[in-house]
């Protein structure tokens, strides 16, 4: 049985929680820890998953996932400094935390490997990328990649890619999640109810995601099937077009890559 606790079960790391869980794992094997007591007795009420002490996550879990937001790192390093060595296995799901700092910061040995997973790993459809530190052996990561793998699908990415994933699928789904929203905001200006509104949006978002998963077409191929001459769809794609959308999407993406590179830097 392997042993997982999860340090700091905000967003990310509830839904790691969920999804593990969801995938098979009894709550036996999980544990958590989280700063606030009430917060802690409504995961436990939820999952049925303990809320520990750092002390007694570390003494006990096979592999420490820190899931604290980048800029509450520090402390949760000093804390566990004492308490791990080569034996150990630190996964991190900080955005811009690099394996090194890890390094730095915790005894010489100890194996650390980055991952940038996403939320649908709540419904088992999350997107991780895993990048093994310089104590990581093929075994440390083929671990992580188990783990991950029941909650969703995973790559190993050279480390200098994370911040680029980070940016692409990490954040990935706040900006479907974005583009979902304006599509019903659309659906009301066109005097639609909201409800049906959103069912028609929510279901074709479902749809076009299964068929960009299940039918290994391009996208561009798939838009221009939607896109019959002289009908709808390309008036709408010119209104897109017209409004730089394409070009606000990079330049949303860089921006979310160069804030992930400087919440590295603000630790080196
Ligand atoms: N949300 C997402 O979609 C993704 C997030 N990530 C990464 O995951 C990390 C967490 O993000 P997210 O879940 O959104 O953030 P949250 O703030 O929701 O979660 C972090 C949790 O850790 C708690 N915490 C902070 N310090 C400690 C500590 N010393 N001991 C125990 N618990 C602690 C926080 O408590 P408090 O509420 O008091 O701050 C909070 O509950 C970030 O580093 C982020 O980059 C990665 C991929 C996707
Ligand atoms: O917004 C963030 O910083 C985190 C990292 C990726 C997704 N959420």
């Amino acid at each position: 049985m392997t042993v997982i606790a999860v340090l700091g079960a905000g967003k990310i790391g509830e839904a790691l929680l969920a999804g593990l869980l969801q995938g098979g794992r009894s709550a036996e094997e999980l544990l958590f820890t989280e700063r606030h007591p009430e917060r802690s007795a409504e995961l436990t009420a939820r999952y049925g998953v303990a809320g520990v002490e750092v002390t007694e996550a570390a003494k006990r879990a096979d592999v420490l996932v820190v899931a604290v937001k980048p800029q509450d790192i520090e402390p949760v390093l000093a804390e566990l400094a004492p308490l791990v060595g080569p034996n150990s296995l630190v996964v991190s799901l900080c955005a811009g935390l690099p394996t090194s700092l890890y390094e730095r910061r915790l005894p010489d040995g100890v194996p650390v490997v980055r991952v940038m997973p996403n939320t649908p790993m709540v419904v088992g459809e999350a997107m991780s990328a895993v990048s093994p530190g310089k104590h990581a052996t093929a075994d440390h990561v083929a671990l992580v990649t188990e783990m991950l793998a029941t909650v969703g699908q995973v790559v190993e990415v050279p480390e200098a890619q994370q911040d680029a994933v980070t940016a692409l699928s990490g954040s990935g789904p706040a900006y479907f999640f974005y583009l979902v929203e304006a599509m019903i905001d659309a659906g009301i200006l066109l005097g639609l109810p909201r409800a049906v509104a959103e069912k028609l949006i929510i279901q074709s978002a479902v749809g076009a995601a299964k068929m960009l998963a299940e039918t290994n077409e391009h996208p561009v191929i798939l838009r221009e099937a939607v896109t019959s001459p002289a009908g709808t769809t390309i008036n709408a794609i010119r209104e897109l077009e017209k409004h730089g959308v394409r070009a606000a999407l990079l330049a949303a993406i860089e921006a979310a890559r160069d804030r992930s590179v400087e919440l590295g830097k603000a630790h080196e």
